[in-house]
């Protein structure tokens, strides 16, 4: 129902805040957090759906992430996502009929050179899936490469904690087949996710830096085999987790097995862009890159699986187009002349305004956004479980007060960031922290005689232990402990009308069908307007 509120209105995205009736290993139940369970016994409080298929993903067994969670937020839509349109793609043989796969292959024959991969090394499908990556080394031989090189991210984040050996095991076992008659296919560097190669929204270029060295210098502890080089590493640091793990590099007598060199083509093979931007920089961009030292630059053609950053452009090559978002909420309002207000600290920054823009970096219209970024500590973060939730809660309240902005959104992203270092301590300790923030800010919004809608991008702290499916238990390790979860999950998430006025006229609709792309209608019709009909119904009846 269109209806417009008095004052401003505010999008508070909680990142990783799933919902699920169990307690046990779930810190939003575990946390003290008094405001928050409050909200929720209140009667505009539901729950939406944000994985799968609700969000543009293949299926319902793919638990939703940042990126397509906060596409479908700013748009309002449900479109299909890099992983759908990257299996269609090689299902249907696109991706190798088109023109950037062509000229890989021939420029890596025409050299006799080597045909390089790196990404990450698993099936958790939210950066990468392990099979693309398969596919497309069968392809590569079957077009004549003979000689290719993988450069393995160890997952850990959106799979098992400690599970890097199985996808190390399938991809050497590919490899093998693939080597025999006369071809050379091997694993040539890798190391955690969280340590080399896939930093995102500049919070650290060293992990970068220490990436390109591994993977395009072959620079790094050397070790005869990846699985090798897992099981020491993991020796010398009991209990730590994939995402973690240094860096190596895999040499045999001759020394480091691939290095790149002048004529070769490099291959990324994540497909989703935040984490894969900064390396494919690197790649591409000339004497005006200055991020760290990146030595004697291999003349090497350099694509993307997708296009990461629709903006910078970047990267200048890709294997597939990119899902094109059009009709987002800032673009309905800016013609409206909305004033709006984006925030979140680095490590979420863009997603509240590139992802949530329909993977657009640039503004919509200068004059009627204001974005900030709050620098996000380099930690691991279940060392600082409050993160910057205290410095945004302070700018939001000052933009509030403001009086200048009708339409504000924040994501805190102490849910997901913590969740994903599986300690539960950490993440009780983040819900209550977020508790204490919503507190402050939630008084501010009403005495800004406003509204807020509280939602979450996607699950993650509401399942901190990693559970057996067919007995619902929680797995344990072989010393009795219960094993950690650091993936995101397949829960649905909060939506609650925070009204303290009484501005907002009638309930929420219940439909168990709706998912977070119906908050962007329901955002509008709470400013006044009518929303798009291509957009996702309003959840207000
Ligand atoms: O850290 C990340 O890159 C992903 C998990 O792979 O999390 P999110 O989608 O919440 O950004
Ligand atoms: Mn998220
Ligand atoms: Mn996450």
């Amino acid at each position: 129902m269109k209806q417009q509120i008095p004052g401003p209105l505010v999008t508070i995205v909680l990142d990783g805040v799933g919902e699920i009736d169990r307690t046990e290993g779930n810190a939003v139940k575990l946390a003290h957090a008094p405001l928050y369970n409050h909200l929720r016994a209140s009667s505009r409080f539901t729950t939406l759906l944000a994985h799968g298929k609700a969000v543009g993903l293949p299926s319902d067994a793919d638990m939703g992430n940042s990126e397509v969670g906060h596409n479908a937020l700013g748009s309002g839509q449900i479109y299909d996502q890099g992983a759908k349109l990257v299996n269609d793609a090689i299902e249907s043989g696109a991706m190798f009929a088109g023109s950037v796969w062509r000229q890989l292959v021939d420029r890596v024959l025409r050299n006799d050179a080597t045909l390089h991969f790196f990404g990450l090394l698993s099936d958790g499908n939210v950066h990468s899936h392990i099979d693309h990556l398969i596919a497309m080394l069968r392809r590569a031989a079957s077009e004549g490469v003979t000689k290719a090189r993988v450069h393995a991210l160890l997952d850990g984040r959106d799979v098992g904690g400690t599970t890097a050996q199985i996808y190390l095991k399938q991809m050497e076992e590919v490899l093998a087949v693939l080597s025999e008659q006369g071809r050379d296919f091997r694993i040539a560097s890798g190391g955690g996710r969280m340590t080399i190669t896939m930093d995102r929204y500049e919070a650290d270029w060293a992990m970068v830096e220490r990436g390109w060295n591994h993977h395009v210098h072959g620079k790094g502890r050397t070790f005869p085999s990846a699985l090798e080089a897992l099981e020491t590493l993991r020796e010398e640091t009991p209990g730590i987790i994939d995402q973690n793990l240094p860096g190596f590099v895999i040499a045999d007598e001759q020394g480091p097995v691939g290095p790149m060199r002048d004529g070769d083509c490099v291959i990324c093979f994540n497909f989703r862009g935040d984490r894969a931007i900064e390396m494919s920089r690197a790649f591409d961009e000339g004497d005006s890159f200055t991020y760290f030292d990146r030595g004697t630059k291999p003349d090497v053609l350099y694509a993307g699986m997708m296009q990461y950053d629709g903006d910078l452009p970047s990267p200048d090559h890709y294997l597939v187009g990119p899902p094109n978002i059009t009709d987002t909420l800032t673009e309905f309002l800016v013609p409206e002349k909305v004033q709006m207000f984006a925030i979140s600290e680095t490590q979420k920054y863009g997603h509240v305004t590139y992802f949530w823009n329909g993977n657009r970096s640039g503004k919509v219209d200068e004059r009627y956004e204001t974005y900030m970024e709050i620098p996000s500590d380099r930690v691991s973060f279940d060392q600082r479980p409050w993160m910057k939730a205290a410095e945004i809660t302070d700018a939001l309240i000052s933009a509030l007060a403001s009086g200048t902005y009708r339409y504000l959104r924040v994501n805190y992203a102490n849910g997901d960031m913590v969740g994903h270092t599986g300690n539960l301590d950490a993440a009780i300790t983040a819900m209550a922290c977020l508790d204490i923030q919503l507190q402050r800010l939630l008084a501010a919004i009403k005495k800004a005689n406003g509204v807020a809608l509280i939602t979450a991008d996607h699950g993650n702290c509401d399942e901190m232990f990693e559970l057996d499916k067919k007995t619902g238990q929680p797995k344990r390790e072989t010393d009795g402990s219960i094993k950690p979860k650091t993936s995101h999950t397949l829960n649905r998430v909060p939506f609650i009308v925070y009204d303290p006025h009484g501005h907002v006229k009638g309930g929420l609709k219940d439909d168990p069908s709706f998912g977070i792309a119906n908050i962007a209608a329901t955002t509008v019709e709470l400013l006044g307007f009518e929303a798009p009909k291509r957009w996702c119904p309003s959840l207000l009846v």
